[in-house]
């Protein structure tokens, strides 16, 4: 459905932020995980139409957006990072009025569709309250109201999570889950637990390129056999760090927990453990930052 070639970007200070991306997504919930400064955002906000890249295809249903923009756009509900400033209006108020502004100018349409949204969103019961006065949460799903009008085949949605308590997190991403059962909803987040929970498909974005692709439990499958754990004091931890292949260190009920990838048993006190996807993910961002290391190690 939607398919993205070799798709790159550049600003104008030189930062490469999308460098030959290639991606088919069908059906289903998509993660886009990367930590902070990856490229995800400037994925998304290129794929929205809201920056021209500099290379690339990004067809949709066949069609070519960048040269066809609305063929997408009436098909997209994008949920971006940042949040503007709602105005003291009500949730119906602003709803309706973002209805008009993509094209639902059928009144009795468009108030179907708000209704519509409020419910999908549960947010019925506070359609007439102003916006501005909106926990984060409820801003959330707010936003994600917005996106659903005009019915969007393709929901993009940029850490929507951030800055939400458990509870909210996890109705958000009932609802998302909800949402991708018939069409594209594009998630991306820096959290692995988002990924694994609730994506079908994954990407690990590092540097503007893709270093991992698949389904979440396949991205785990090349460090079979390979990921060794120990409980280490604070002290030993530089040291583990220069003997070993580290790839994370976790507080678990406050004991330093390192995680270690060696083909045999590193040294005494290492326990072989099933590999997750939080170490899969590590492991890249820590292959990542050797490579960076030995380039830059060249130059000198
Ligand atoms: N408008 C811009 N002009 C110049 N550089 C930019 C611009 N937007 C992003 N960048 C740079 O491009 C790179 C990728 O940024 P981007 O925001 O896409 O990453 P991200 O993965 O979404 O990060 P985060 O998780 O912090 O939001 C970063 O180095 C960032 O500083």
């Amino acid at each position: 459905m939607l398919r993205i070639t070799n798709l790159s970007k550049t600003y104008p200070n030189g930062v490469k932020a999308l460098d030959g991306i290639n991606l088919t997504l069908s059906h289903g919930m998509f993660g886009l995980l990367g930590p902070n400064g990856a490229g995800k955002s400037s994925l998304m906000r290129t794929i929205a139409g809201l920056q021209k890249p500099d290379s690339g295809q990004i067809l949709f249903n066949g069609v070519d957006v960048l040269q066809q923009p609305q063929a997408l756009h009436r098909r997209l509900g994008y949920l971006p990072q940042e949040f503007g400033v709602y105005p003291r209006l009500s949730a119906f108020r602003l709803l309706d009025h973002f209805a008009i502004l993509k094209g639902i100018t059928h009144k009795k349409q468009r108030r179907e569709q708000v209704a519509a949204v409020l419910a999908q969103t549960n947010l019925e019961e506070h359609r007439h309250r102003a916006v501005s006065a909106f926990s984060g949460g409820m801003h959330r799903r707010f936003g994600i109201a917005l996106a659903l009008l005009g019915d969007p085949a393709l929901i993009i949605a940029d850490e929507p999570t951030a800055g939400l308590d458990p509870g909210e997190r996890n109705r958000f991403h009932q609802l998302l889950a909800r949402l991708a059962q018939d069409r594209v909803v594009m998630l991306s987040t820096h959290i692995v637990e988002d990924v694994r929970d609730l994506c079908t498909q994954a990407v690990v974005l590092v540097g503007g390129r893709i270093r991992l692709a698949g389904r979440p439990a396949d991205l785990v499958g090349g460090l079979a056999g390979r990921v060794w754990r120990k409980a280490v004091s604070h002290d030993q931890e530089p040291a583990m760090c220069h003997r070993f292949h580290v790839i994370s260190t976790r507080l678990h009920e406050g004991r330093l927990i390192v995680h270690v990838v060696a083909e045999k048993q590193p040294g005494p006190g290492f326990r072989q453990v099933a590999p997750d996807l939080e170490d899969a993910y590590f492991h890249v961002l820590r292959q990542c930052e050797t490579t960076a290391a030995e380039r830059t190690c060249h130059v000198a």
